[in-house]
């Protein structure tokens, strides 16, 4: 077997010594207020570093969700910035859940805010959309390859909403297993710069057997999901792909630092040993 190359060697890495769980990092109002923060930009700063104590040196993964920062506006950022680079820095591989989509050449200044070295949100991956078209994605799927980064692109997520859009038929396949294909042909390099986000939710139908990357799967925890259920609904898929993900249902043993650590290990070990 060839060594991995590019972003395939660095997540390959962080499993063999952390594991395949990616810990999600969303400041809902409702956790700040259980764990006794006040919504404020000071409650939302103190709920980061809390999450960077506690998952930044244990998690393989974490997930940022940036869309809980925004409302803060440029105080918020701020505070994303520092849990992206506290958790970097503590050896975790983030991704910024982002699902970015546009234009290719306004793809080119999200991938320049999400995946490049010289922007102070620079994470190790980012989630996208493909609603816009795959090949809209180039910039960002181009700056990931260069920098030994990802993408996660949006194929059948973890919503029931989802449906609709990601079953319709696209020339005899559905348009999520097109994404798969498309994602597939990317990573035919062995760098796994293209990764997918596919829902651990339910069964979704894919052939993700020639797919060569990560997938990330949200859903576990609050929506339901649990590590028993992954080898059935990812049957045929490459486990050592897989990135299951939580957030909520770790979060909710804040705000003790030893708690929520104790819960990501937990959650780690459920479902390393489920795969
Ligand atoms: O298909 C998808 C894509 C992204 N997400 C995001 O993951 C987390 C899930 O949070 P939980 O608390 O574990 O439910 C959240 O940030 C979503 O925006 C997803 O759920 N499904």
């Amino acid at each position: 077997m060839t060594s991995p190359t590019g972003y395939a060697a660095r997540h390959r890495a962080v499993v063999a010594e952390r594991g395949r769980l990616c810990v999600g990092i969303d400041p809902h109002d409702e956790l700040l207020e259980q764990w006794g923060l006040p919504g404020t930009i000071d409650g939302l700063r103190r709920f980061g570093d809390i999450c960077v104590e506690a998952f930044g040196s244990v998690a393989g993964f974490v997930k940022p969700q940036v869309a809980f920062f925004e409302p803060y506006g440029a105080a918020g950022f701020a505070v994303l910035e520092r849990v992206i680079a506290g958790c970097r820095e503590a050896g975790a591989l983030v991704i910024a859940d982002a699902k970015r989509g546009d234009i290719g050449s306004t793809m080119a200044a999200y991938a320049q805010a999400w995946l490049a070295d010289t922007s102070p949100l620079c994470a190790d991956s980012m989630t996208v959309s493909p609603y816009l078209g795959f090949g809209a994605l180039a910039p960002a799927v181009d700056a990931a390859r260069a920098g030994e980064r990802a993408v996660f692109v949006l194929a059948r997520t973890s919503n029931p909403e989802g449906a609709a859009v990601q079953t319709a038929d696209a020339d005899g396949r559905s348009v999520a297993q097109s994404i798969v294909d498309t994602a597939a042909a990317e990573n035919a390099d062995g760098a796994a710069t293209v990764g997918l986000v596919v829902g651990a939710t339910r069964a979704h139908g894919l052939d993700l057997s020639a797919l060569g990357g990560p997938i990330l799967a949200p859903g576990l925890g609050a929506q339901g999901a649990t590590a028993a259920d992954l080898p059935e609904v990812f049957d045929g898929a490459d486990r050592s792909w897989l990135v299951p993900a939580s957030s909520r249902g770790v979060l909710r043993a804040g705000p003790d630092v030893t708690s929520l650590r104790d819960a990501a290990l937990a959650a780690r070990d459920e479902v390393e040993a489920a795969l």
